[in-house]
């Protein structure tokens, strides 16, 4: 069964940190363990078969522990996923990614389809008509990640509480910035390093949700 996928941890894999089959599938089932809302797959790599083949073994963990996963990019990739298992396969799609509504009629209703909206009000209020699930707003902090994506003040969090849907928090998020982001109204912190740049992810996610004051899920 899918647990409440709204609120929690959102672990985002990286080619860097994770990079061979034998770390990413260890470091992934290791992060699962802990009970992640979402898991996000995410290589910004031109190699389609490493990343079916990577996706397609991270489907099926996901399945197992009653995560969704997020296919970072490509609605492609997301839509064979779910011919091929059956499960339910979700897309984060930032502003040249493709069209969210396209994405919707792909997936169908049940999919979780993000939206990433930097310090964009207005980028929000077109993704929750366009029927984004989520909406993400970042980077807030510095990121070792994505050092060049747009900055974000934390307040930006408060003003979009009038979409109604969940709010993401992304960028250079720790065990100390999470927790500033929650507060500002987050319900999902999303994160590269904290969770895969640690030396076991398992233990990395609990402490974050321990952090956030977030009962442990597993
Ligand atoms: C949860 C979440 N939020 C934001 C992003 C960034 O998406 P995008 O702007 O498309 O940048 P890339 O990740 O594709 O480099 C994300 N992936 N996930
Ligand atoms: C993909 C993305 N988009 C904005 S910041 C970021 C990277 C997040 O990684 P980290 O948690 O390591 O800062
Ligand atoms: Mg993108």
């Amino acid at each position: 069964m899918t647990a409440d996928w709204t609120r929690g941890i959102y672990a985002i894999t990286d080619a860097t940190l994770l990079p061979d089959d034998e770390r990413l599938f260890a470091a992934c089932e290791r992060a699962l363990s802990a009970g992640p809302a979402l898991l996000q797959y995410r290589d910004k790599s031109a190699d389609a078969v490493k990343r079916w083949r990577q996706a397609a073994v991270l489907a099926g963990y996901c399945h197992d522990a009653g995560v969704p996963l997020i296919i970072n990019d490509d609605i492609a990739l997301a839509m064979r996923l779910k011919v091929r298992f059956g499960t339910t396969i979700g897309v984060h799609l930032g502003q040249q990614d493709g069209a969210l509504d396209t994405a919707r009629e792909a997936l169908g209703p049940s999919a979780i389809i993000g939206a990433t909206c930097h310090a964009r009000l207005d980028l929000a209020e077109r993704a929750t008509a366009d029927g984004a699930s989520y909406l993400a707003f970042g980077r807030f902090f510095a990121s070792h990640t994505k050092p060049e994506a747009p900055p974000a003040p934390l307040t930006l969090l408060g003003d979009a509480a009038r979409f109604g849907l969940p709010r993401v928090a992304i960028g250079g998020l720790d065990v100390h910035t999470m927790r500033l982001a929650r507060e500002a109204g987050a319900e999902l912190l999303a994160t590269v390093h904290a969770v895969f740049g640690a030396d076991d992810p398992a233990v990395a996610v609990r402490g974050l949700q321990a952090s956030l004051g977030d009962a442990a899920r597993k």
